[in-house]
């Protein structure tokens, strides 16, 4: 059984990838936060700009069988007329690795979709996911030491900290990396900030969450 949240077709927002047509498939839950706003204080991840709690938002649902959840996804990618090529399938939730398994990726593949996934890095990437985009977390354990796509939003941590954290991950196996500036109160000294260590340090580029500028899902 899988539970999701929201299930939609949109435009994929950020990192190597934004422009691209896409179903998002939102899991529910996640390990670094229960997703209570009680519990945001004392939660691992404490930014988070996402409700995956239920599955009670647009086309969400519990569904039995991957080839059910499959069914759904195409539907979705169907319901904007597009056609059958460049299918594009991004999990993200929530943690998307608590939920997708090796049964669903396949049963996409055999649909022609592919496979994304957005992930905290704190749990094992199943074999013929196409693209992982893995955004670290401060204070968690990350286990997704290659990827495609490396996502940092910042800032998580003391700015002095924060290029030795950016060093490290230049030395790394990852193909693309983004500075993702984090949205909240601080959201124009974030993007600044960003800009910045992008123009200092090039192997990074800067990764905005351009549905939340042209207000799409
Ligand atoms: C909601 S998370 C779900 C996927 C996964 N749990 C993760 O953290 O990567 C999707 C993406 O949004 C990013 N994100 C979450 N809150 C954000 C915020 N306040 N500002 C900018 N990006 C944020 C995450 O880092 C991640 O790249
Ligand atoms: N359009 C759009 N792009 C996105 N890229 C990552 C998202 C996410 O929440 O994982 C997201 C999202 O929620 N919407
Ligand atoms: S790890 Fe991802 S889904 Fe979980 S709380 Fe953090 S940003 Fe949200
Ligand atoms: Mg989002």
């Amino acid at each position: 059984m899988y539970t999701v949240k929201e299930l939609f077709p949109t435009l994929q927002g950020e990192g190597a990838h934004a422009g691209r047509a896409a179903v998002f498939c939102r899991f529910a839950g996640c390990n670094l936060w229960s997703g209570r706003e009680e519990d945001r204080a004392t939660a691992i991840c404490q930014f988070c700009d996402t409700d995956f709690v239920g599955s009670d938002g647009f086309g969400g649902g519990k569904f039995d069988t991957a080839i059910s959840l499959a069914d759904a996804i195409e539907t979705s990618w169907r319901s904007t007329s597009a056609g059958p090529q460049q299918r594009y399938v991004v999990f993200t939730g929530g943690e998307p690795l608590l939920q997708l398994d090796d049964e669903l990726i396949a049963a996409l593949h055999q649909k022609g979709f592919a496979v994304a996934i957005e992930t905290n890095g704190t749990m094992k990437v199943p074999k013929g996911v196409d693209w992982v985009c893995v955004s670290p977390k401060a204070g968690s354990d990350l286990i997704v030491l290659q990827a495609d796509e490396l996502k940092l939003v910042i800032p998580q941590q003391d700015h002095a900290d924060l290029e030795k954290i950016m060093a490290r991950f230049e030395k790394m196996d990852y193909r693309n990396r983004f500075l993702q500036p984090m949205d909240g109160p601080s959201l124009k000294s974030n993007t600044e900030l960003a800009v910045s260590l992008c123009q200092k340090r090039p192997l990074w580029r800067l990764s905005l969450q351009s549905h939340k500028l042209i207000g799409i899902r």
